[in-house]
């Protein structure tokens, strides 16, 4: 279990985590989303002991994990996988770590092939590619067996056969009763993953729910899909109804402030044809977007030719 009370970690006058509280469960993953510069590396440095709070503290299975005698069998760490020195083989790296911790050259070849790494052990990490980095920073994350684990961005870099390996295998550590904290800003994979969501923007919590409730919590539209060989005309009729539209294909649209039920009234009144009507489920986009509008530290505005 992670519990996290009142953490604030300023640098100079500014404050990058400011005032953050949340328990991370045993038996769930709980992700971590926002934006970037939100705040969500540095609490989880400040979890690991790395970092010093400037006030509250984070304790892991109960304490602190400075306090903890065995760190690598409490929490397994995947922060940086890039931060390994170079000049070492993948084997080495995970016996180095091992042997902190008594932890027998069994287990380091047991994680190797858990990982898929068996024909490159022997090799340079520093010829890895991004993917293989993070494939070693799980094994040495898993080395100690540990009861709660904490990945920064773990399928950065991984293909989509990696990405849904390491979905899997959160899911599967979770349900052998192990506490799971991640981090992503990739929306669609805290949605598939995460049974717990955390929020954070500019260092403060703006939500820590499950995903079904952040979803309907946060609903900004209720987007329905319709299409129609008659589109133009169903167009005009919903719009003086006060909808909005968005075209979306020739024959489709998706309609914004008017239920299924009473697009389909209006096109009755009409005589137009639906050959479609179908309320879209809320994204976790869409309640992110809301949540984060105004907490993001860097936000893009439209790209404009440079005028000459
Ligand atoms: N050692 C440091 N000294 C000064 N400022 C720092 C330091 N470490 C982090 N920051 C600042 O703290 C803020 C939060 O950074 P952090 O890396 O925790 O964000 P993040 O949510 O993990 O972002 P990303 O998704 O981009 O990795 C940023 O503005 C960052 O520039």
């Amino acid at each position: 279990m992670i519990e996290v009370r009142n953490l604030s970690k300023a640098y100079g006058p500014k404050k990058v985590v400011d005032e953050v509280s949340f328990t991370a469960e045993p038996g769930t993953v709980t992700g971590f989303l926002g934006p970037n510069g939100a705040g969500k590396s540095t609490t989880m440095r400040l979890i690991l002991g790395l970092d010093e709070p400037t006030a509250g503290w984070a304790s892991v299975n109960g304490k602190p994990l400075r306090r903890h005698k065995d760190p690598l069998r409490q929490v397994g760490a995947l922060l940086d996988a890039k931060a390994v020195q170079p000049g070492i083989s993948a084997e080495n790296h995970l016996l180095a770590l091992a042997a902190t911790h008594g932890i027998n050259h069994g287990r380091v070849q047991e994680m190797i092939s858990f990982v898929g790494l068996e024909s490159v052990a022997s090799k340079r990490v520093g010829g890895f590619s991004l993917g293989m980095h993070q494939r070693l920073g799980i094994a040495a994350a898993l080395l100690g067996d540990p009861s709660t684990v904490v990945l920064d961005e773990p399928i950065n870099g991984l293909d989509p056969e990696g990405v849904l390996w390491i979905r899997q295998l959160l899911r599967q550590l979770a349900d052998e009763g192990r506490t799971v904290f991640l981090s992503s800003h990739l929306m669609s994979e805290m949605a598939q993953t995460a049974d717990h969501l955390i929020v954070i923007g500019r260092g403060k919590i703006l939500a820590s729910d499950t995903l079904a409730s952040i979803l309907t919590l946060n609903r900004t539209q209720n987007l329905v899909m319709v299409r129609s060989d008659e589109l133009d005309r169903l167009c005009d009729v919903v719009l003086a109804e006060g909808a909005n539209v968005r075209m979306t294909s020739e024959d489709g649209m998706e309609v914004d402030k008017l239920p299924a039920r009473e697009i389909a009234r209006i096109a009755g009144l009409h005589n137009i044809a639906l050959d479609e009507l179908r309320p879209l489920r809320p994204t976790l986009e869409q309640a992110y977007l809301n949540l984060t509008a105004h907490e993001s530290e860097y936000s893009s505005s439209t790209y404009t030719h440079e005028k000459g």
